[in-house]
């Protein structure tokens, strides 16, 4: 991989702003009070140890979790509490950790399911997964059965799938997991390639190089509090970082200055 470049952070107006988001299960408190926001155009990568509280976030931002307390705003809307149908129509998509794709299916197929969420009639849908085909590259693909393809080329499906809603923000969960060091590169492109057309984009990722290489931000999470916020580097600095999550080789290859 190159050494990454520090990517501009944009200034525009909040798209998502989270206010005192607290989540939790029985007398598990997975997210506790935490506040951010995303502007339009931005690219914020999630980072922090397992069971931080990061999919979790995920899940009440794309209303799969209901929040115990707190608030969530896409632009003027608030989206905390509806269902994730309401949510993904009113502009938020995203992937899993795991994929999950009907494998028995072709990647037209999937797509074009997906798009029927949004598009009024099979035939739009079905046009609307050729446009997201054509913007992913992945038109050879279209025909081919997804359980068959391998799990880089999965990925770009899910990618395609949340695609197809004509998101506002949209939400990746650990995309490069499984996947090879060329494999990670090529969807790293694909994450770079959407984030350059201005679409607002929350990577959660355990591989620090994704997260330096394509964030504008880094929060990071630990027991569900929002410990560090900041530019990549200065984050990758942070003591408590650090001590959490990090540890000192890490926070030497990725903090120091390029
Ligand atoms: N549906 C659930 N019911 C009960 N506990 C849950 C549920 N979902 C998550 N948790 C717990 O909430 C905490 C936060 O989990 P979460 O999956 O959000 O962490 P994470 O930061 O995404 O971790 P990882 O990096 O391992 O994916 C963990 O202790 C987890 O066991």
């Amino acid at each position: 991989m190159t050494t990454p470049a520090v990517p501009v952070a944009p200034t525009g107006a909040p798209l998502l702003q989270v206010d005192e988001l607290t989540v939790r299960f029985g007398g598990l408190v997975a997210v506790n009070a935490v506040s951010f926001s995303v502007a339009e155009g931005e690219l914020l990568g999630i980072i922090g140890p397992n069971g931080a509280g990061k999919t979790t976030s995920f899940n009440a931002v794309a209303g799969a979790v209901r929040p115990t307390s707190g608030t969530i705003t896409l632009g003027e809307t608030v989206v905390s509490g509806l269902p994730p149908e309401r949510v993904a129509r009113l502009g938020i998509a995203r992937t899993f950790q795991a994929v999950r794709l009907f494998r028995a299916m072709s990647v037209a197929e999937n797509v074009t399911l997906a798009a029927s969420t949004v598009c009024r009639s099979l035939t739009a849908a079905a046009r609307r997964a050729d446009e997201v085909a054509e913007l992913l590259s992945m038109g050879s693909l279209m025909n081919a059965e997804v359980g068959a393809l391998p799990l880089a080329d999965q990925k770009r499906v899910e990618i395609a799938r949340a695609l197809a809603l004509r998101p506002r923000l949209l939400l990746l969960d650990e995309m490069m997991s499984g996947l090879n060091q060329e494999e990670t590169l090529d969807i790293i492109g694909v994450v770079r390639q959407l984030g350059a057309q201005g679409l607002t984009i929350i990577v959660i990722e355990h591989v620090l190089k994704v997260i330096m290489e394509l964030s504008h931000r880094v929060l990071v999470l630990d027991h569900g509090a929002l410990i560090a916020q900041g530019a990549p580097r200065e984050v990758m600095r942070d003591p408590q970082v650090v001590a959490a999550y990090l540890g000192p080789q890490a926070a030497r290859t990725f903090g120091e200055p390029s």
